[in-house]
């Protein structure tokens, strides 16, 4: 396993033109792998606005569908790993707020299905449910890289320790999160949850954002962040649209563990 590795978040904007938004999304990805990227991320929904009106006329089956043959042949022809963001996924009559994964071959590596579905309702903030049209997945996210175990887990989830939890106990050293937080529970906690999960777990988390469009049903709150294994931040976008490229230190990921075993010294005899 390497000691490092860069990583590339791609906070692109999104709008109602499919197409444009697929062009944004590969221009960043090209971005990201000139500046030396080996895992680069895409955001929650990037190619479909974050709404429920929308998830059905711009849901995609695997594997044919438009998006996902676009983010394969882009992994294969940049020879890059390649975390597909999250698309509505349409399998028989349902859909799924899904994260495809895409190795250096193009070949599907993984693909999470959103456990946890964004059912909220904050009076004067943020109301939404995204159960009234997709369907929730049922399995932990975990795929190989010659770097390290990674975990994809999609916005939402990232408030459930266990499922974090779960992932470290699988051996991630690095989470990261398509997500899309809002002007509501974004400047509260966005930075708060990505900081709490990589310090408990002592691992990367890297949480990547749409970038913000004032005028968009749903206001995206951006600042796509990765937070180290001390919980620090390490890096950190604004609202605009911005690739990020980051070093993942996993010597520094050991040290800490080394000095601080925190996984060693639960009492799992007791809880
Ligand atoms: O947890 C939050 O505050 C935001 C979650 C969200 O926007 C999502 O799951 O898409």
């Amino acid at each position: 396993m390497s000691k490092s590795l860069k990583l590339g978040l791609c906070q692109i904007p999104v709008s109602k033109d499919k197409t444009r938004n697929l062009q944004m999304a590969r221009a960043a990805v090209k971005e990201a792998v000139l500046a030396g990227s080996q895992l680069v991320a895409l955001p929650e929904m990037f190619n479909c606005p974050y709404d429920n009106k929308y998830f059905a006329q711009y849901a995609e089956e695997f594997p044919q569908g438009e998006t996902l043959q676009m983010l394969s042949h882009l992994a294969r022809a940049e020879s890059v790993y390649l975390v597909g963001g999250s698309l509505p996924e349409r399998e028989a009559n349902r859909l799924y707020n899904s994260c495809f994964i895409f190795g250096p071959q193009g070949e599907l590596l993984a693909r999470h299905r959103k456990v946890h579905l964004f059912d909220i309702d904050i009076p004067g903030g943020i109301s939404f449910r995204e159960s009234d049209t997709l369907t929730p997945g049922d399995q932990i996210t975990t795929f190989n890289t010659p770097f390290c175990r990674v975990g994809v887990a999609i916005c939402y989830d990232i408030r459930f320790p266990e499922l974090t939890r779960l992932m470290a106990l699988q051996g991630i050293k690095l989470l990261i999160l398509p997500a899309a937080f809002n002007m509501t529970t974004g400047p509260a906690h966005w930075e708060l949850t990505m900081r709490a999960r990589a310090l408990d777990n002592q691992i990367y988390v890297a949480a990547v954002s749409p970038a913000r469009d004032e005028r968009a049903s749903y206001v995206a709150y951006g600042h796509t962040m990765v937070a180290d294994p001390w919980g620090n931040v390490i890096a950190q976008s604004a609202e605009k649209p911005q690739v990020l490229t980051v070093d993942i230190d996993l010597a520094r990921l050991a040290d800490i563990r080394a000095q601080l075993p925190l996984l060693k010294h639960r009492r799992a005899d007791i809880y």
